[in-house]
C-alpha cells in the first residue's frame, strides 16, 4: 500500500498514528506530496482525490481511499480485529461520533483558521481568504478545547475507557493548534494531562520520522 502524504501535516499525522498503532509500517510506502508547491491541487493528484487533500491511501489494486476516518477504518479492519474504530456497534457509534465532533469542533476549525486568517500555504494555494471567517473558526476551536477538557475530566480517553480513533483525531487538532501557535489555555488541565499521555505513545512520538528510510 502507498500513502500519499506530507510528513509533518496534522491530518497525515492521524493516519501515521493509526498505521503505527496497527503495526502496519512495513506494509506502507510513503510518498510525499509537496503542499507548499500546491502539488495537491494539480490534475495528477486530483485524479487520486477529487477533494485535493492529503492523506490518500492507494491500495495495491489501484483503489484510492481519501479522508482520514475512512483510511483509519480500512487499516483498522485489515487484521479482522478492529482496535481503533470500535468492536461493538455501541463502541463504533460512540467513537465515530466523538471523532467527527473532534473534526467539526476542533481540527477542521483550526484548519479554516490556518487557511483563512493566516498566510496558510501561500497565495498560490489560498486563492480565496476571509479572515473574519477564519477568526470565528479559531474561536470555535477554543470552545472545542473547553468541551474536550470537560470530557476528559470524566473519562480517560475521548470516546470512553480506551484509546481509539477519536483520540487520534483530537491529537491531530492539537498538532494543528501547535503549528498555528494557538495555545491550549492553561486551565484546561485535563486536556493538557491527556495530551501529555498521548505524546508518550510511540505511535505519536515517532509519527514524523516513521517515513524516513530505516
Ligand atoms: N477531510 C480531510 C481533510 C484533509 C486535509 O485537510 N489535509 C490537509 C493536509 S495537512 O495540512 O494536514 O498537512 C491538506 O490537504 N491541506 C491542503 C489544503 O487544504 O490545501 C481528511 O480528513 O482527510
Amino acid at each position: 500500500m502507498t500513502i500519499h502524504d506530507w510528513s509533518t501535516g496534522p491530518y497525515p499525522a492521524r493516519v501515521r498514528i493509526a498505521v503505527a498503532e496497527k503495526k502496519l509500517r512495513s506494509r506502507i510506502n510513503f510518498v510525499s506530496v509537496d503542499l507548499t508547491k500546491g502539488e495537491h491541487k494539480k490534475p495528477a493528484f486530483l485524479a487520486k482525490n477529487y477533494s485535493g487533500t492529503l492523506p490518500v491511501l492507494e491500495l495495491d489494486d489501484g483503489t484510492f481511499i481519501a479522508e482520514c476516518t475512512a483510511i483509519t477504518e480500512y487499516l483498522d479492519g485489515l487484521d479482522g480485529s478492529p482496535t481503533l474504530t470500535g468492536g461493538t456497534p455501541r463502541e463504533t457509534g460512540l467513537i465515530h461520533m466523538m471523532s467527527k465532533r473532534a473534526e467539526l469542533e476542533l481540527l477542521d476549525a483550526i484548519s479554516v483558521y490556518f487557511h483563512h486568517a493566516t498566510p496558510g500555504l501561500g497565495p498560490h494555494v489560498e486563492i480565496y481568504q476571509n479572515a473574519e471567517w477564519g477568526f470565528r473558526q479559531r474561536d470555535k476551536a477554543l470552545r472545542g478545547m473547553a468541551y474536550f477538557n470537560g470530557v476528559l475530566k470524566k473519562q480517560p480517553f475521548i470516546a470512553g475507557e480506551f484509546f481509539s480513533m477519536a483520540d487520534i483525531t483530537v491529537i491531530g487538532g492539537l498538532i494543528f493548534a501547535g503549528l498555528v501557535k494557538l495555545e491550549v489555555p492553561a486551565e484546561y488541565e485535563a486536556l493538557h494531562a491527556w495530551y501529555a499521555r498521548m505524546n508518550e505513545r510511540p505511535s505519536v512520538k515517532n509519527r514524523v520520522t516513521m517515513s524516513e528510510p530505516a
